[in-house]
């Protein structure tokens, strides 16, 4: 039975904890492809993958890259349904790709196109260019280069290049327009090259020749981005000697949501890397005299808890790179701007809708609210850290899941009343 809603109250200041945050559901999901298709390659290959993520999204990839059955169902996952839809037509299967009803409107056609042009045959079962799909091993993958926009969703870009090594001519892709979430681009091929494929991204070109994924191991690291919802309570905790330690983290990450790292330094959070993490504190700020300027393109996941605490800050903010979190696991840009309302701030769009400005109220609200979760797991996570200043209570709790199962009982033993009401 879905809970309804989770109420939260910090009961110990100033907060000092040490977090295991989750593995990273990005690396996760690619490090299992990569070792499903270097079995397709040489059955004898031995990827061995250490500290997978519990998150349901990559719980759900490792059980459907195992299913006899013909119809796979990814949920909300979207890069389990983008990796899975290039896998199964190059490992020549017969399946239905289907989700959740929300992941039934998340746009797929730009890779369905790529791939059919490589020879894949793709039916839509619903509405040409969504899911559900059905793939048909009609004629193995061939064919060289192509082109593809840039700027929609760089999870398509992922699958192919994944699946590019096993292409009798491997891959060119031409990317068009602006190349958002480069660096999800950028992780896909740094893991593949950690199992021995060559790959060259100069300007808007990526090539991969044909070649064969080779042994290795891999820890995956903790996750960048379930970690910025610990920034965010560093830096709304109005208690200077806050300390948190995020466990698992590297300063060298392949996860573009390092970046978080940066971006706090804005809001008074100042960030120690130590042998096995990183060590948050909060430090005093001169405030800014002009609003900040942030660009999410390259970082999307993170729009929504930065968004959030400049809100509760009382810090203007003029917010870039947004257009695809219209097209994540909700509307996210209008989300926000519903919940925002609720701490007395407003989420104007431009006319142009390419910026953003995010005004905050004169006040923060002293009588309880409540944040609905729009079956947004970063709804939730984002708007949670709010507890330090207010008393909160938020909808549907159990959508953390997706992403980070504990997320709730993290906060609890960081000394966060979590009560299920
Ligand atoms: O490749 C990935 O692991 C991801 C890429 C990003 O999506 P887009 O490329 O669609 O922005 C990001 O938002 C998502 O959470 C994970
Ligand atoms: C957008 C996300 O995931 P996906 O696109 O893989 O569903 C996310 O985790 O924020």
């Amino acid at each position: 039975m879905m809970t309804k809603m989770i109420h939260l109250k910090i009961l110990q200041t100033p907060i000092q904890t040490a977090v295991q945050l989750p593995s990273s559901k990005s690396e996760s999901n690619r490090a299992l492809i990569i070792q499903a298709l270097a079995k397709y390659q040489q059955a004898a290959a031995n990827i061995k993958l250490s500290n997978i993520s519990e998150a349901r999204d990559t719980q759900t990839l490792q059980r459907l890259l195992g299913e006899e059955g013909k119809i796979l169902d990814v949920l909300d996952a979207g890069t389990t349904m983008r990796f899975l839809t290039a896998f199964i037509a190059v490992t020549q299967q017969h399946k239905i790709l289907t989700g959740t009803a929300r992941m039934q409107s998340r746009p797929i056609g730009i890779l369905a196109e790529a791939l059919k042009s490589l020879g894949a045959s793709i039916e839509f079962l619903k509405h040409a260019g969504y899911p559900p799909i059905e793939i048909h091993p009609k004629h193995p993958l061939q064919g060289k280069a192509i082109q593809m926009r840039g700027d929609i969703s760089s999870q398509y870009i992922s699958a192919l290049l994944m699946i590019a090594p096993l292409l009798p001519e491997g891959l060119d892709i031409e990317l068009t327009g602006k190349i958002n979430s480069r660096p999800y681009i950028e992780m896909t091929l740094q893991l593949m090259m950690h199992f021995g494929i060559q790959s060259s991204f100069e300007g808007n070109h990526i090539k991969v020749a044909h070649q064969t994924y080779q042994a290795n191991q891999y820890a995956i690291e903790s996750d960048w981005s379930g970690a910025s919802y610990w920034y965010a309570i560093v830096a709304l905790s109005e208690n200077t000697t806050t300390k948190i330690t995020l466990k698992g983290l590297r300063a060298d990450s392949l996860q573009g949501d390092r970046v978080i790292v940066e971006l706090m330094q804005h809001f008074g959070v100042k960030s120690t890397f130590v042998a096995d993490g990183v060590v948050l504190e909060k430090v005093a700020i001169a405030p800014e005299s002009t609003p900040l300027e942030l660009n999410f393109a390259q970082c999307p996941d993170l729009a929504q808890t930065v968004a959030v605490v400049a809100a509760a800050k009382g810090m203007p903010l003029q917010m870039k790179g947004l257009e695809s979190l219209k097209i994540k696991e909700t509307d996210r840009v209008n989300a926000l701007q519903q919940e925002l309302k609720k701490v007395g701030s407003h989420l104007e769009e431009k006319e142009s809708q390419a910026e953003w400005l995010l005004h905050p109220g004169a006040e923060l609200p002293t009588v309880p609210i409540t944040i609905q979760t729009y079956e947004d797991h970063r709804m939730a996570m984002a708007f949670a850290p709010l507890a330090c200043l207010l008393n909160l209570n938020i909808e549907d709790p159990e959508v953390v899941a997706k992403s980070y199962p504990r997320f709730w009982d993290d906060l609890q033993k960081a000394g966060m009343e979590t009560k299920v009401l």
